[in-house]
């Protein structure tokens, strides 16, 4: 099957633009919803973090307190890299299982670090949706009631823009209101369905 990889920086409109795609009748697996589920009480990925970090990593009820390990790994960057080598081959493998599960004429993974977590090389095209950084910040600080300096922090440990513009098959210019956006991602979507 055809599977298009949907990328864009923190608060760029993947959410948004995935939406568009799913209106459409095309499934879209997302990598930030898999990440959830590998942390999820029981998970390895979970009792690792568990060992590592201690009772401070975890909520009363002991789920994963994502705010304080949130803080921790975008201000350490190799605690950054240490759960990402636990969670990345989990996300990957379960990634790899709901694509192949896929029913629609094409299918799309949506992914923040489509190109920094290889899982580009599990897709065919490459779609980036494009905000300058002034507006990733602002969309994000003001949907998720996040402090700046931490949106900064994320952006900093992410591919830039520009890089990720290079590498990009087709990329779409989020900058105007959610009718701009999907105007354009219609003919992207025509041009998909020929593609499968
Ligand atoms: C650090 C964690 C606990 C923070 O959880 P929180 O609920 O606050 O944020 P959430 O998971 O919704 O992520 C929000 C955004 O942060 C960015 N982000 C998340 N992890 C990373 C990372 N390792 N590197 C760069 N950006 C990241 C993405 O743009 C993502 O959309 C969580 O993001 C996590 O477990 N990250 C490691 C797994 C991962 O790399 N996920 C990204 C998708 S593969
Ligand atoms: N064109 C637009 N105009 C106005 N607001 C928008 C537009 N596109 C997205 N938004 C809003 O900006 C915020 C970020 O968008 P969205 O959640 O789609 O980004 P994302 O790339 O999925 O972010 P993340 O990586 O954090 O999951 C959301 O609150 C969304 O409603």
């Amino acid at each position: 099957m055809f599977i298009l990889g949907l990328t864009g920086g923190i608060g760029s409109g993947k959410s948004a633009a995935s939406a568009y795609f799913r209106d459409q009748g095309i499934v879209v697996v997302d990598a930030d919803i898999v990440a959830r589920e590998v942390v999820e009480p029981g998970q390895p990925a979970l009792v690792a973090i568990e060992e590592r970090y201690g009772a401070e990593a975890l909520l009363d009820d002991g789920t994963l307190n994502r705010p304080w390990l949130r803080a921790k790994v975008f201000a350490e960057p190799d605690e950054r890299k240490w759960l990402e080598s636990q969670t990345h081959p989990r996300i990957r493998d379960s990634i790899i299982a709901q694509l192949k599960a896929a029913t629609s004429p094409y299918a799309i993974l949506e992914s923040p670090l489509l190109y920094e977590s290889g899982q580009s090389e599990l897709v065919a095209r490459t779609l980036v949706i494009d905000v300058p950084e002034e507006i990733q910040v602002e969309r994000a600080c003001s949907r998720d009631g996040n402090e700046e300096e931490q949106i900064r922090r994320i952006i900093a440990a992410q591919m830039p823009r520009s890089e990720r513009l290079q590498k990009a098959d087709d990329a779409v210019d989020n900058s105007g209101n959610l009718e701009a956006l999907y105007s354009q991602l219609a003919p992207l979507h025509q041009s998909y369905l020929q593609l499968t």
